[in-house]
């Protein structure tokens, strides 16, 4: 299987309309891949939390249409990473959407860990409430969101519905960017699942982001790496390595359930 993850810089100097045409061009250029990645919020960017509001759309809103067509003009699925969704009851999401080589909406998720504590994201944006899975002709993608990359308990639940391949787009910024490349292999370790996280390059909003999109097999090797700056960062992968794995070292099959905890 061949993935091309799109590590889209995003910079204050080119306007979202310009990025959405740009990005659209990237996709039709991977004709000839499996699956083709974007990053989080990459029309705003992660930390542009004024654009939020400005730059929201319904989900089946610009960017939906874009990356509709560019997904089945170059034949390709499509993570179309995430974009600030406005629903029809005024409520900000962190949405992430995934097409079909033909262009048809194959499932989006909301973002459930919003990031910012009590600022950002954590207030302007409803948090989702669903885990994800798509299912690909070769594996099973469970589909997560920057943050989302700290909390196992998601993953394990993705897991549990069959996630064979993560997907997690993000905007995750360079000053935590050992933590990125430490949770992704953790997360791939732990659950014997591909990881392919995709982030951005450039700076917005005063914050430089850590790019360096990274796939890690299901032993936990790195195997491809981008650098800082805008990149398309394309591997082959097999997607029986995880049954593989599974099968020779059944750590998954050593977890147990329903331990009691500690009353705080
Ligand atoms: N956009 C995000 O979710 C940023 C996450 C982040 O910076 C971190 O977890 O650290």
């Amino acid at each position: 299987m061949r993935a091309s993850l799109l590590q889209v810089a995003v910079n204050e100097d080119e306007s979202v309309e310009s990025r959405r045409r740009r990005v659209a061009a990237l996709v039709r250029d991977q004709a000839g891949a499996d699956l083709v990645v974007l990053p989080e919020l990459w029309t705003t960017g992660a930390f542009a939390y004024e654009g939020f509001g400005t730059e929201a759309e319904p989900l089946e809103g610009p960017t939906y249409e874009a990356m509709a067509k560019a997904a089945s003009e170059a034949g390709v699925w499509l993570h179309a990473g995430s974009v600030p969704e406005r629903d029809p009851g005024g409520t900000l999401y962190n949405t992430s959407l995934v097409f079909s080589p033909s262009g048809e909406l194959a499932a989006s998720y909301r973002k459930i860990h919003r990031f910012g504590f009590d600022k950002g994201e954590a207030v302007l944006m409803g948090a989702g409430e669903k885990l994800v899975t798509v299912r690909l002709p070769d594996t099973v993608m469970g589909v997560a969101t920057c943050y989302d990359l700290r909390f196992p308990e998601l993953f394990r639940g993705l897991v549990d519905a069959g996630a064979e391949t993560f997907v997690v787009p993000a905007g995750w910024p360079e000053r935590r960017r050992a933590h990125w490349t430490l949770l992704a292999r953790a997360r791939a370790v732990e659950n014997q699942a591909f990881v392919l996280a995709c982030g951005t390059a450039g700076t917005h909003a005063g914050v430089p982001q850590a790019g360096h999109s990274v796939v890690v097999d299901p032993w936990g090797e790195v195997l491809a790496e981008a650098g800082p700056g805008e990149e398309v960062l394309t591997v082959d992968f097999d997607p029986a390595t995880v049954a593989g794995t599974r099968d020779r070292f059944p750590a998954l099959k050593d977890r147990v359930l329903g331990l009691d905890r500690p009353r705080r």
